[in-house]
């Protein structure tokens, strides 16, 4: 039976900080300052993807993060031999492993576990031997989730940018192929997330879902930021959260 919980947690990515910051390649806008004021409006965690070209986030970022942060770090990185060595030095409270392409503009699907079973589950075993929580970043797909919970991994991200996406009756069959991913991830014994896409017009569909323990919410924050200051831009993405759950 699915598990039901009134709980839902919020992780606030600040990618989209860094990449203000790196458009101009001065030393602010700081998302190590972002962090810290997300965390004290409410964040239940920090999220950020140390991208292969380091195109937003960088090491000092991570690192000086990991001295800082009172709640939890969420590291999204390719599963690489560089990021491996990095998360296990640096070791986040959790890493979440998801799929890279340079030319993408953002992460376009979800990791193909299914494909490539033996190395995703060695990244989990020697993640899991550093003390990392590892997530995987997974399309909604039966054959994925059942990959996740064979690999090891105690955690999956639901990728919910093709719902983000979608209008109509599109978002609806979407919406469907989630809520259908988490009931499996819950079978397979997974702690089950979400996160990609979600803004505050269509969140509160996806925080509805009793099983979802967490969302990773990062674009949609950063640019309400700019209008609401940042503290605001979290409190009210995570009302709207709960609200839901309600
Ligand atoms: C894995 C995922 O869904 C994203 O959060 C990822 O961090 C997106 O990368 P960008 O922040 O570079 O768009
Ligand atoms: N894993 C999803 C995430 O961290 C945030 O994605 P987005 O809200 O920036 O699309």
């Amino acid at each position: 039976m699915t598990e039901h919980s009134r709980d839902i947690l919020l992780g606030v990515n600040i990618d989209h900080v860094a990449t203000l910051r790196q458009a101009r390649g001065t030393r602010f806008p700081d998302p190590v300052q972002a962090a810290i004021e997300a965390e004290q409006a409410g964040a239940d965690g920090i999220t950020l993807h140390l991208r292969e070209d380091r195109r937003h986030i960088q090491e000092r970022d991570v690192e000086m993060l990991g001295g800082i942060l009172q709640t939890r770090m969420n590291l999204e990185m390719a599963v690489t031999e560089e990021m491996l060595a990095i998360a296990e030095r640096i070791r986040p409270r959790d890493c979440c492993l998801v799929p890279e392409r340079r030319e993408e503009l953002t992460t376009e699907g979800g990791l193909d576990v299914a494909g490539q079973q033996a190395r995703i589950r060695e990244a989990c075993a020697r993640l899991a031997a550093a003390g990392v929580r590892v997530s995987l970043f997974i399309d909604a797909e039966p054959a994925q989730i059942e990959a996740a919970a064979a690999a090891g991994a105690p955690c999956i991200e639901i990728h919910t940018g093709h719902y983000a996406d979608a209008t109509g009756a599109g978002q609806e069959l979407e919406y469907q192929r989630i809520l259908a991913a988490v009931e499996a991830g819950v079978q397979a014994g997974l702690q089950v997330n979400a996160g990609h896409g979600l803004h505050y017009h269509n969140v509160q569909r996806i925080a509805a879902i009793p099983a979802v323990r967490e969302l990773n919410i990062g674009h949609a924050i950063v640019a309400r930021a700019l209008f609401t200051g940042l503290q605001e831009a979290v409190r009210e993405m995570k009302r709207l959260m709960i609200e839901a759950r309600r």
